[in-house]
């Protein structure tokens, strides 16, 4: 993973720096491709200004914003300047809501607004609750907060109502636009290619309203915008300086030059080809890059295998065949079911996946990121119990339990005999045979036995979908932790709430039906101890050994067409369509997500393309201009040297 640190100035470096010290303030763009320390110079931007503008600022009760995608990286930034209030880093929408809450009538003035267009378009029925939100509002002035989805009758605002009205509102209101400009003097925006358009408009328009008292900086790669809401290449106009930070100090030569390739073809590249960042007195890592392009009718992954084989052979290095545990070799797929299927978790990923519309996203969303509540017993309980079994240590066990398990709180109070101990502990025994990776007892049975034996208590969602089953007649009066169904939030959304329960329902039967083992592969591959990734999801880190696998044969997403990127498939009509009125084809956005994958190896990478014809299309790439690996990287079948060993 990567190291950070503080490493030496480069010329970009040089150049914002300038921007930010001259007292006319102006907008720049700093283009950064993969591997080039973006982060480390938008740190280096914000301690500049600290250092030289620190006092002044503070002094007018100024702050410097800096922007950025995700919380994790909240934490990181704040932490490199050393979480001097100076600086305010926040995510996106904390921003915008720190911008706006104090403007309460306003944003009355606009949701009342936004009711009068949702009533609009939807049916009476699915108005309904919009109506009585109305009448609330104009009854009497509540105060709005925002979370995660809206709910308007109780003044709650959500992500996207954020996204929406805030930007509306300063490009609405002049005076506001001078507000954000007058409170922070200087904006950064991290992994701008990623930040909402709307945002980017209205902080342009700040920037042009205030002119010469207002900074906005945007850091990023528009190569590197892999989801659809994001800006990609942000533009200003003639006063805007835009920078280019051309390092990459992670990939090797042979890397540097396959993803080189991959982005000269990008009408998003922003013009930039990236050069070996050199530090003094090192040179530069060794390295490799290869492709191979094998037969797809094979089912198994059996050529994957003989690919890493042949790798670790070829270069003398074990890992390539032995990295199994995610630390020293990367596996990337296109999608979370592929992985899924490889590491035998399919019921449960399919279980997650029945449900359509809202519901089914949310269900998704909260699948793939382990959040979701019906997983949260076995995820952040059972497994951490059993693996500190396993792993014989009974100490970390028994803190867990005393943590969570009703019977062991029972027997701390003095109310329950002293046998409780013993037979707490024959139960968590019996649980890690229920949970044993291989264990094909469904995961009703797992949590059956859990809450009977009380181990962990019961949250009140699973209770009418486990009652569905035999023998859990226990489960009245049983200790409950978590909070009513009725309490989730609805979200914006078409669908009914019967709909939603119908289809609430028909999922967790799936998942109760599941071989409680598959949520083992699933826990060791969300805590990334397993080899395999997504191609997005690995977007920001970087690994030694990197295997991108393309597979247009098995992938449901009709997005992405690596046999179109690399010209071994036809555009479709609705492509040429989208490259004629100059938006996103499939090959375009599969260039991107490409680049991301392979610009993640800092040692060697390789790319396993599976096609119906291998021989003819290794042909045409060793012919081709437009592959980006040279001829004699490009192998097939026969290449593979261990074939018969
Ligand atoms: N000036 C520098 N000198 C030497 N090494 C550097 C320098 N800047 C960054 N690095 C190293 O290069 C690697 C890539 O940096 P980093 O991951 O911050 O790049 P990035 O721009 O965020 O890349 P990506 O967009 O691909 O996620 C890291 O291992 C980092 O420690």
């Amino acid at each position: 993973m990567k190291t950070g640190g503080g490493h030496g100035s480069t010329e970009a470096d040089e150049q914002i720096t300038s921007i930010i010290d001259d007292p006319v303030k102006r907008a720049f763009v700093v283009i950064a491709g993969a591997g080039s320390g973006k982060t480390a110079s938008l740190v280096k931007a914000l301690r500049r200004i600290g250092r030289e503008q620190g006092t002044a600022l503070r002094g007018r009760r100024r702050r410097v914003a800096c922007i950025t995608y995700t919380n994790a990286a909240v934490e990181e930034i704040t932490a490199r300047v050393d979480a001097d209030p100076l600086f305010h880093v926040s995510t996106i929408h904390s921003f915008l809501w720190g911008v706006v809450s104090p403007f309460q009538g306003m944003i009355r003035a606009w949701v009342r607004e936004d009711i009068d267009r949702v009533i609009e378009q939807r049916s009476p029925e699915a108005a309904a609750k919009y109506v009585e939100a109305r009448e609330r509002l104009d009854g009497h002035a509540p105060r709005f907060s925002y979370q995660p989805t809206r709910d308007y009758r109780k003044g709650f605002l959500g992500h996207n109502e954020i996204l929406r009205m805030v930007p509306e509102m300063i490009i609405g209101y002049p005076r506001l636009a001078a507000i954000v400009a007058q409170s922070f003097p200087y904006v950064l925006v991290d992994e701008s290619q990623d930040t909402d358009p709307r945002v980017v408009e209205a902080l342009k328009y700040v920037e042009y309203q205030e002119r010469g008292r207002f900074c906005v900086g945007f850091f990023g790669d528009p190569m590197q915008r892999i989801y659809l809401q994001g800006s990609g290449l942000v533009t200003g106009d003639e006063t805007w300086t835009v920078i280019r930070k051309r390092q990459n100090w992670r990939c090797p030569p042979p890397v540097l030059r396959v993803i080189n390739h991959i982005r000269g073809q990008s009408p998003q590249d922003g013009d930039l080809q990236q050069v070996l960042g050199e530090e003094e007195g090192h040179s530069p890592r060794p390295g490799y890059a290869d492709l191979f392009v094998l037969p797809s009718a094979q089912e198994d992954d059996s050529l994957v295998d003989q690919v890493r084989d042949h790798l670790a052979v070829r270069e003398g290095d074990a890992l390539w065949s032995q990295g199994t545990d995610g630390q020293h070799l990367k596996i990337l797929v296109l999608e979370h079911r592929l992985a899924a299927l490889r590491l035998g978790f399919e019921d449960l990923d399919s279980a997650f996946r029945k449900a359509k519309g809202r519901t089914g996203e949310q269900l998704r969303d909260e699948y793939i990121k382990g959040t979701h509540w019906s997983l949260k017993p076995v995820l952040d309980r059972l497994i951490p119990l059993v693996e500190a079994v396993e792993d014989r240590k009974g100490v970390a066990a028994l803190a867990m339990l005393r943590s969570f398990s009703p019977r062991l709180h029972t027997f701390m109070d003095g109310d329950a005999p002293a046998q409780t101990l013993t037979e707490v502990k024959e139960a968590t025994d019996t649980l890690t045979g229920l949970l044993a990776s291989d264990s094909q007892e469904p995961v009703v049975a797992l949590l059956r036995y859990a809450l009977r034996e009380g181990i962990i208590p019961l949250d009140p969602r699973l209770k009418s979908h486990l009652s569905r089953h035999d023998d859990f007649d226990f489960l009245e009066g049983i200790r409950t932790e978590g909070p009513e169904p009725d309490d989730e939030p609805a979200g914006p959304t078409e669908e009914t709430r019967r709909d939603r329960l119908a289809m609430l329902a028909e999922a967790m039967g799936f998942f109760l039906a599941c071989p409680a083992g598959q949520l083992r592969a699933y826990h060791d591959y969300l805590r990334g101890r397993s080899p395999y990734g997504t191609q997005h999801g690995v977007k920001g880190a970087e690994f030694e050994r990197v295997l991108v696998l393309l597979e247009d044969h098995r992938s449901k997403w009709n997005k992405y067409s690596y046999e179109k990127l690399l010209g071994l498939r036809e555009p479709s009509d609705a492509d040429r369509r989208n490259i004629g009125q100059e938006k996103e084809d499939t090959a375009e956005r599969t260039r991107k997500l490409f680049y991301v994958a392979c610009s993640r190896a800092t040692r060697s990478l390789a790319v396993v393309m599976f096609t119906k014809d291998p021989d003819t299309a290794i042909r045409r790439l060793r012919e081709s201009d437009d592959c980006p690996f040279p001829a004699e990287n490009i192998h097939g079948m026969e290449d593979l040297l261990v074939r018969s060993m």
